[in-house]
């Protein structure tokens, strides 16, 4: 009998819970027996597991984090060896990895070794190459918003200029859609920094147009606090912050990320039941099985800013 095991890791992202509930759904209608692995590769390795059924991980699919608890497990590239023990002691003949490039990076080895994992993009950060949508990256991106338009009513009926930084880590995806769809005036991302004359330049055109300016930065912008301190400075005009940090990551996913886990989670089951292993991604509106070694470790971020 065929036996899936599901493990969350790396930063959990919401819609996470969805996934384990839709590839379990998916998987108990094969008849495959499901198991939960309990905090991604760090679980794996101690053997922490427990039987997963469709309605036992129903609650939580409308829930944000992971009901499974997930981990950083920094040396697992050495400790292959180990996680294909477990696997086989608890006779898994499938494995369903969730997380983001570290964690498919992971998968990847395990699969190198034999093993049939398929791996499916689940980060806020939306970086994974060979995916043009992650899991949880658009809950994490109105959450953005929600913050966004309060302090735009606010910046409308009292004219100053305001920062709001993102969750991304070193990227940018993440600031770069929530300063587009909210409709900020300048956006500074780690992969494009800018000089401060042009950022000054920006800044005070919107100032000039609408009496208030909206910059959107990414936290892994190089000396982010620095900078907005020097462009306060050239500006003269005091800075009001808003960092939204962790909180981003957490919160009820929205209705396009659990489509989107359950329509990601369908298709891995679908991979794993013919034999296949890699990522499933969405590419223009088609879900397709990637081959480990074609992921990037970052999808190129793209040529405009704003
Ligand atoms: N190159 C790698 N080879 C094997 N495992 C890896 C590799 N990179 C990351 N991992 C595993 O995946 C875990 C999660 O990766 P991390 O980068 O922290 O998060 P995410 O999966 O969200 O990108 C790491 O803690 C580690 O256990
Ligand atoms: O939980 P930690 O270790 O503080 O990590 C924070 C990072 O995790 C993220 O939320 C998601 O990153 P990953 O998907 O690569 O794990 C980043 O946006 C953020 O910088």
């Amino acid at each position: 009998m065929s036996k899936l095991a599901i493990l969350t890791s790396g930063g959990d992202s919401p819609g996470m819970n969805m996934a384990v509930w839709a590839a379990t759904h998916a998987a108990q209608a094969r008849g495959w027996e499901v198991l939960g692995i309990r905090q991604g590769f760090s679980g794996l390795l101690r053997g922490e597991s427990l039987p997963l059924s469709s309605s036992k991980a129903l609650p939580y699919a409308r829930l944000g984090g992971t009901f499974l608890g997930t981990a950083r497990e920094p040396e697992f590239a050495h400790k292959i060896p180990a996680a294909l023990h477990r696997l086989q002691q608890a006779e898994v003949s499938h494995l369903l990895v969730l997380g983001g490039n570290g964690s498919l990076a992971g998968a990847a080895r395990i699969a190198e070794a034999g093993f049939k994992v398929v791996g499916i993009p689940c980060t806020i950060d939306n970086d994974v190459d060979g995916s043009d949508e992650s899991i949880g990256f658009d809950t994490a991106l109105n959450t953005a918003l929600w913050l966004f338009d309060g302090l735009r009513d606010t910046a409308e009926a009292l004219p100053r200029w305001f920062s709001l930084e993102t969750l991304g880590g070193d990227t940018g995806f993440l600031a770069q859609a929530v300063a587009r769809a909210g409709g900020a005036d300048v956006l500074l991302v780690p992969e494009r920094p800018l000089p401060l004359e042009v950022l000054e330049q920006n800044m005070r055109e919107a100032l000039g147009r609408q009496g208030f300016a909206f910059l959107v930065a990414s936290e892994g912008y190089p000396e982010l606090m620095g900078t907005l301190e020097r462009l306060e400075q050239a500006l003269g005009l005091r800075l009001r912050h808003t960092r939204i940090g962790h909180a981003q990551r957490g919160g009820r996913p929205s209705g396009h990320d659990r489509l989107l886990a359950r329509a990601l989670a369908e298709h891995a089951v679908e991979a794993l039941a013919h034999h296949h292993s890699g990522m499933i991604g969405l590419q223009q509106g088609q879900y397709r099985r990637v081959a480990f070694e074609q992921i990037g470790p970052r999808k190129p971020f793209p040529k405009d800013l704003l």
